[in-house]
């Protein structure tokens, strides 16, 4: 399948732009008339260079408001019209984008908006041009697709074909499956793009909250397979038109761009039950099977542990590397950073076939991570995350040889018993959507519903990925501008967080202190046993109740940029405690300006 993107997802130049996709692998491009327009370089000139980087131009765009108005405004559309084929022959492109008209139309009768697409095409065919015409989901008269495939009939002309674009299906509730009763051959072009939920006005959706496929709320696995069911078989092109992505680095985004077409590509075929162009079979994560903190001294990370009841279990025998457990949670001390400060840097997932899970990553487009090992050490398969963050795979469901690596452990009979409840990924705001379509395409973890977490420096949009069994979560947020380095945490699941919080607390750990104020609102909220209130508070530590069960949890003070969570799941709650987060976040700016006092 070609792949094709819009000059209109990317940041910078034309010129500019067309490097960035010719690097990350595009076959062709639509040229979108703003681009071109803004340009020093001529038409004659943007051609030799595609056709120097390897890239076709699939489309120009766009036509706008040619149809459906009076015949003297048409005369003049006309004359519009022509200047632009005439500059697509100097640019050597051969088909160019029609949007339904959305400002100037007035003539509702299709019989009228049809004979001007007829004549339109007649004159396009003068120049050798095909016309796609789109229905825009804000279009006058013309704003679903199947109206759009209507007049396409009714015009009947070999040159007048439809552009397909998802969000426009989408985004209005369309029934994609009609696709599949079009003519394949008046199929001229497909655009495609994902976007959130959002109870928004439909163009202002559009043009600023487009995502690529894989990021948004859009089942374009669903769309693709109808329109390739219908026959169609030209670009699968990407026009995703996003505040960030205009802002972001420009190579930078067409990688991720091209990641989200393999991606997408891979699922629609394995949907359909195709073969070809398959990537090696996706391994949905079973396990967390370790969490890495790497940084240049993680002494007080050993104390942290140790106060919360972590076994030590040993050195590894070649590098300044420890491992801490409990139960079923495993966490590795990583010295060999020098120079920055803790973090967590580092994830091991267990699936049934970790090579197979490297080969899909590697298929998408992840950069693998190589990491010096030992002659005798054992070698997991990684890739990086868009943030940086490792991600390693190991069979299982059982535990990893690596562990026989480490030497010299402290056995604790009556250590902590706990495994890793979810891990906080918090990503800068420019990273976020790729960390995201990072968990559905290599990882094989799915969305929840996002939320936005208020905190002192900013919203904290924040979206839980998971995989199916909730053996794996992954919180993925998105750090506001004003704090991009927000510390990431782990949280670590445990049978009783008021008797672990107070053996810690015996051991001295200090967890994140809590305001009153917010132990005097759960008082009223859940009209809590007081003697339970005082004991949570006492802790510091938090509490929630969904319809299906309650949660308690509690903080350690950050260490660097990491910090731990300590949580209980009682009964079947499903949550992660989002209206504790706010408290958490401003109580956490509070430590670290250290203002406990006025
Ligand atoms: O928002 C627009 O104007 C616009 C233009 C061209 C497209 O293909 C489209 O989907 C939207
Ligand atoms: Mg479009």
């Amino acid at each position: 399948m070609r792949t094709s993107i819009a000059t209109v997802c990317l940041s910078g130049g034309l010129t500019e732009k067309l490097h960035a996709c010719a690097a990350a692998g595009f076959d062709g491009v639509e040229i979108m008339e703003a681009d071109l327009l803004a340009a020093f370089e001529s038409p004659e000139e943007i051609q030799a260079l595609c056709r120097r980087l390897g890239l076709s131009i699939d489309m120009y765009q766009p036509l706008r408001d040619i149809e459906g108005v009076s015949t003297g405004l048409f005369e003049e559309n006309l004359r519009r019209a022509e200047a632009k084929f005439e500059l697509m022959e100097r640019l050597g492109t051969r088909l160019v984008l029609l949007c339904s008209n959305v400002a100037t139309a007035t003539v509702a009768d299709e019989t009228v908006a049809a004979a001007q697409l007829g004549a339109l095409a007649d004159l396009a065919a003068e120049h050798g041009i095909r016309i796609a015409y789109e229905a825009l989901a804000w279009g006058r008269y013309v704003s679903d697709y199947r109206d759009a495939w209507r007049l396409v009939q009714l015009a009947d002309r070999p040159n007048l074909g439809l552009c397909l674009d998802s969000f426009h299906i989408l985004s209005r509730g369309h029934d994609p499956s009609e696709i599949e009763s079009i003519d394949a051959e008046k199929l001229f072009f497909l655009q495609l793009a994902d976007a959130p939920a959002l109870d928004l006005d439909v163009l202002s959706w559009s043009r600023h909250h487009r995502l690529f496929p894989g990021e948004g709320a859009f089942d374009l696995v669903g769309f693709l397979g109808h329109v390739l069911r219908a026959g169609y078989d030209g670009p699968l092109s990407l026009e995703v038109f996003n505040d960030t992505f205009r802002q972001t680095d420009v190579r930078r985004t067409a990688q991720h761009a091209q990641r989200s077409l393999r991606w997408l590509a891979d699922r629609a075929a394995a949907a359909g039950g195709w073969s070809t162009g398959r990537l090696a079979p996706a391994q949905p994560p079973l396990g967390v099977d370790f969490v890495e903190i790497a940084g240049q001294d993680l002494a007080a990370v050993d104390e942290m542990l140790d106060r919360l009841g972590f076994a030590f279990a040993g050195r590894h025998r070649s590098k300044p590397v420890r491992l801490w457990t409990a139960g079923d949670a495993s966490i590795i001390l990583n010295e060999q950073d020098r120079g920055l400060e803790p973090r967590i840097a580092a994830l091991g997932l267990l699936v049934a076939d970790a090579e197979a899970a490297a080969e899909h990553a590697r298929g998408i487009g992840a950069p693998p991570v190589f990491r010096r090992i030992s002659a005798g050490d054992q070698e997991l398969p990684a890739v990086f995350a868009p943030d940086g963050t490792e991600v390693y795979w190991a069979d299982g469901p059982a535990s990893a040889s690596w562990r026989a690596e480490f030497g010299g452990g402290l056995a604790s009979a009556d250590g902590l018993l706990g495994i890793v409840d979810h891990v906080n990924l918090t990503s800068p705001w420019q990273d976020f959507d790729e960390t995201v379509l990072f968990g559905a395409g290599v990882l094989g973890l799915e969305a929840e519903a996002s939320s936005e977490v208020p905190g002192p420096l900013g919203l904290v949009r924040s979206v839980v990925m998971r995989s199916a069994d909730g053996a794996v979560r992954l919180a993925m947020n998105l750090a506001p501008p004003a704090a991009p380095a927000l510390p990431r945490h782990l949280a670590i699941r445990v049978d009783d967080a008021v008797a672990v919080a107070s053996a810690a607390r015996q051991r001295g750990m200090e967890f994140l202190p809590v305001p009153d104020n917010y132990y005097d609102d759960l008082a009223a909220r859940f009209a809590l046993d007081p003697a339970f209130g005082a004991r949570l508070r006492g802790l510091g530590l938090l509490f929630d109740r969904d319809d299906a069960g309650a949660f308690i949890h509690g903080y350690t003070p950050t260490i660097g940029g990491v910090f731990l969570e300590i949580v209980q799941r009682i009964d079947d709650y499903r949550g992660y405690g989002a209206t504790d987060a706010p408290i958490r976040l401003a109580a956490q700016r509070v430590a670290a300006l250290q203002l406990t006092s006025w």
